[in-house]
């Protein structure tokens, strides 16, 4: 799935998030959104999944508009609703196989287990890293051809996250799935991005292919965002 973004600009009220921004997301290819908070990485994702429209421009999906009602096509990792609190994990699982025709269960079981979750408590009872657990197990268990993954890793423990990040490459299909991941913990994800956007002030300040810079440039993903954007305070 090729996403587009072709001249958007998302107001809230009087404040911009997203100005006259065009940029695209190849099918099969790994994206990292970074940014300073407040840049509009979150709306990007947003307006992707079809939760929030342009005020001007266009996003699009194989060229067809992304619309209101959530398309089948997108994964979007976000808060769990307060509706979720008194399910367990496991129905919670059982939950989302009923609501999602592509969500994989086996996998999903997989994934709890790689996570190291209590498929039987609840929701309510999980601790914050837990939830960000539960929320990749969700979002990492649907076939579908976008997988939006906004700051994966908070609350997550430093101690495992590396292994979590490694672990995830194998439940992403590869060749198949535009991953976009929208994060500050850039050390973390650097090995498994193909390319990467930087967004502030609501508009691109630079793209980079991932490999192409270590090898040209000799930079990482920070050292080049660091560059670019001179605003090294502003990172977390
Ligand atoms: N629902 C909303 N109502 C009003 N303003 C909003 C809303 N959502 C986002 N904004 C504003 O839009 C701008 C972009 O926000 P967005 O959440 O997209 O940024 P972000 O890059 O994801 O930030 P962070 O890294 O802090 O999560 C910010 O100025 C924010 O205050």
């Amino acid at each position: 799935m090729v996403v587009t973004f072709d001249g958007v600009t998302k107001k809230y009220g009087k404040e911009t998030a997203l100005n006259d921004t065009s940029f695209q997301f190849q099918k099969g290819k790994i994206y990292g959104l970074l940014g300073p908070n407040g840049s509009g990485k979150s709306t990007t994702l947003k307006m992707i999944a079809g939760l929030v429209l342009p005020n001007k421009g266009t996003v699009t999906m194989n060229g067809k508009p992304v619309t209101r009602k959530m398309a089948s096509e997108v994964a979007y990792l976000t808060e769990l609703d307060m509706f979720y609190e008194a399910f367990t994990v496991e129905g919670m699982i059982r939950f989302y196989a009923s609501q999602f025709p592509d969500f994989d269960t086996g996998r999903a079981n997989e994934l709890v287990a790689f996570m190291e979750l209590d498929g039987r408590k609840k929701i309510k009872h999980l601790s914050k890293g837990n939830r960000g657990r539960l929320k990749l197990v969700l979002a990492l268990s649907r076939n579908t051809e976008v997988l939006l993954l906004d700051e994966p890793f908070s609350g997550l423990d430093p101690m495992v996250r590396d292994t979590i990040v490694k672990g995830l490459l194998s439940y992403i299909d590869f060749g198949h799935q535009t991953v976009i991941i929208a994060t500050h913990e850039i050390d973390e994800i650097e090995a498994i991005l193909d390319e990467a956007y930087i967004i502030s002030d609501g508009e691109i300040k630079g793209h980079c292919q991932v490999e192409e810079l270590r090898e040209s440039e000799g930079l990482s993903v920070l050292q080049w965002l660091k560059k670019t954007t001179k605003s090294e305070g502003k990172m977390k």
